[in-house]
């Protein structure tokens, strides 16, 4: 977190507004935000030609509707789902060959727990 709060930090010396640009270079899908009287919101994650991926799009749109979620001051929950009957194949591939800087592999001996396991996930390989 930068100390605005933005989940975008300064990675490889990128601003946030440059991540935006970069991820805006990948269109395509959208993340639909439904917010209901009842305080549950709705959040579908809607790019079913790509089996819902996430392109660099749907990457911004997301931050815009969590930042929308953290500001309803009458939320109670959020349900988050995938259109079209599938949930989410992860990124975008297309995206991510084009984007990636180098490629990690997390070298797991013993347990990853938790956020030890989070941070397996973030790896391209296990
Ligand atoms: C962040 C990073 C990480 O691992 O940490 C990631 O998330 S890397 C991304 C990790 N995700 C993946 O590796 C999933 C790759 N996709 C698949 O294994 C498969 O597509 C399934 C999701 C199991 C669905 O198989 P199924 O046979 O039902 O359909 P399909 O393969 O014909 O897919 C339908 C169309 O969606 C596209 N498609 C599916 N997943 C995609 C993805 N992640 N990125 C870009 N396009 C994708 C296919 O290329 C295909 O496009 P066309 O109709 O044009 O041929």
């Amino acid at each position: 977190f930068t100390s605005s709060g933005s989940v975008y930090s300064s990675i490889h010396g990128f601003s946030q507004e440059e991540i935006k640009e970069k991820l805006l270079a990948f269109p395509g899908g959208s993340i639909d935000l439904l917010k209901q009287d009842s305080g549950i919101a709705v959040l579908t994650i809607n790019n079913p030609p790509r089996m819902n991926a996430f392109s660099g799009a749907m990457m911004v749109d997301l931050e815009e509707k969590v930042t929308q979620l953290e500001n309803w001051t009458d939320g109670k929950g959020v349900i988050v789902q995938g259109a079209a009957q599938t949930f989410c194949s992860g990124s975008d591939l297309n995206a991510v060959r084009a984007m990636l800087p180098l490629i990690s592999v997390a070298l797991v001996e013993g347990n990853a727990l938790g956020g030890g396991a989070e941070l397996t996930t973030a790896c391209d390989f296990r």
